[in-house]
């Protein structure tokens, strides 16, 4: 069967949502700098966005980390691709990702940077599957919650294609 992607969050909804998102984060961080990483590589298009309706000081880096592959499944082994360029001690972080769906890859990487001693972390997160969750993860900004299903686009892929679609949407005719 041929893969037909349905529309499940529109670029309307989406762009709606994130500038809520900057409002709601420059205002919890007034007065700080705040710190995003970028969890690549599906994070990179939410990063940008956000990052534009921030309106404290920003600095940027980025962490490549994949647990995926080209699988609709986790792997569930964690692999760190590409490590952050800069030290994240007494920094305020936010991490930044496009999908928390089993938990595996935050749940991992918070405890790793954690050790880094920032002075503070928080993780913002476009979309969160809850029904999926294995591994607890403690989510301060959500995006949307959403049901059960393989999504992509803003981000998001299946083996490596739809990351360009301004829209989330669901693949059909995938096993
Ligand atoms: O909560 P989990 O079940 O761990 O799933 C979420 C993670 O999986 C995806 O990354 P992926 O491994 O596909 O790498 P990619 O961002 O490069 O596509 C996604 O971007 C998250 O990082
Ligand atoms: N789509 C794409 N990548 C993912 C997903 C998903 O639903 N969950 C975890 N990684
Ligand atoms: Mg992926």
């Amino acid at each position: 069967m041929a893969e037909h992607i349905k529309v499940l969050v529109s670029e309307e909804e989406v762009d709606k949502r994130i500038r809520e998102l900057g409002e709601l984060i420059s205002k919890d961080y007034a007065g700080k700098d705040v710190h995003m990483i970028c969890v690549l590589k599906g994070g990179v298009f939410f990063m940008c966005e956000l990052a534009k309706r921030i309106t404290v000081p920003v600095s940027m880096d980025f962490m490549s980390v994949s647990s995926y592959g080209d699988d609709t499944k986790s792997s569930g082994v964690v692999r760190i691709a590409k490590d952050l360029d800069e030290p994240l001690e007494g920094k305020d972080v936010l991490i930044v990702e496009d999908i928390i769906d089993s938990g595996r890859t935050l749940s991992y990487l918070m405890k790793v940077l954690q050790e880094r001693k920032p002075a503070s972390m928080r993780l913002c997160t476009l979309l969160d599957k809850p029904d999926r969750r294995v591994k607890m993860v403690d989510v301060d900004y959500t995006g949307f919650n959403i049901p059960d299903e393989f999504v992509v686009g803003y981000g998001l892929d299946y083996a490596q294609k739809y990351r360009n679609l301004p829209f989330i949407g669901v693949v059909e005719g995938v096993e």
